[in-house]
């Protein structure tokens, strides 16, 4: 058994996988980590690899404590990957979205993939028929909207997600769930539109903590898995021990 752990900036995501099944997914704090770890370890006791991927606060050290009952993977830049990194700054590419793209490299053998991860922050990832990482995009999250909105100004109220009832927002709170819900899935299509006219073919993937949301509001029709980041640090976890 292999328990995946993805660090986001937002929340910590787990699951056990026994080979590519999930047995169990878990969310957690990051103050929770330890003793999160602790309890799936004592209810999952066959567990012998930890995978982690982190891009929040949470270093290598946080899980050394468990070193004695499994092995610990935290992955790097210098592990093997399934793809051809044409990012200019390799190194400053989020681990998260190496993962994604090892995972879409995977599952989706020899053909264009657009993946989007809706968290904290949208991340799309581009790998082509070649195995070739394009790159792709960051911008603000759902709720990293709400929250700059009221952050940066005087006057806007900190809202919590809400389905607008139209574009035109006609009081201050329609229009700012108009402003960050409309745009949010409009900035999405919009993207596809612009990969779709330079690409004939590919499929998207699209995950995240908003990925359900956002899969029944836009115009092009995607199947939303929030799991495919567990799951791509399950399979990049299986190409490293078959590559190493
Ligand atoms: N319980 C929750 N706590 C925080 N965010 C949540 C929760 N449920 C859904 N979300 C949504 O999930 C998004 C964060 O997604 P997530 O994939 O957890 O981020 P990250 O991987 O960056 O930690 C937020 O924009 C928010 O709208
Ligand atoms: C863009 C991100 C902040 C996304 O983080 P998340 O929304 O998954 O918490 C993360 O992938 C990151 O820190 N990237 C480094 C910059 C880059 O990928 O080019
Ligand atoms: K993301």
């Amino acid at each position: 058994m292999v328990l995946t752990i993805d660090v986001g900036n937002t929340r910590i995501k787990a699951a056990v996988f026994e080979g590519s099944t999930i047995l169990e997914n878990f969310v957690f704090e990051k103050e929770e980590l330890e003793k999160e770890i602790k309890k799936i370890l004592k209810k999952f006791q066959n567990c012998s690899d930890l995978v982690v991927a982190s891009v929040g606060n949470i270093e290598k050290q946080s899980f050394l404590a468990f070193e004695k009952q499994l092995a610990i993977h935290f992955l790097t830049h210098e592990d093997a990957f399934p793809f051809i990194n044409k990012y200019a700054t390799p190194k400053t590419l989020g681990i998260d979205r190496m993962v994604l793209a090892a995972g879409a490299t995977l599952q989706f053998p020899k053909q264009n993939r657009l993946v989007i991860d809706a968290g904290t922050c949208i991340t799309y990832d581009f790998i082509d028929e070649s195995d070739q990482y394009l790159g792709g995009a960051i911008s603000p999250g759902l709720r990293l909207r709400y929250e700059a909105l009221h952050n940066y100004t005087a006057r806007l109220p900190l809202l919590s997600l809400e389905a607008p009832e139209s574009y035109i927002g006609n009081a201050t709170a329609q229009s700012i769930h108009s402003g960050v819900v409309n745009g949010f899935v409009y900035e999405i299509d919009g993207f596809i539109d612009e990969y779709r006219a330079n690409f004939p073919n590919f499929i998207i993937i699209l995950t995240g903590g908003d990925a359900d949301f956002l899969a029944k509001r836009l115009k092009n029709t995607i199947f939303a898995n929030s799991n495919f980041l567990l799951e791509s640090l399950n399979q990049t976890f299986q190409y490293k021990i078959n590559n190493d």
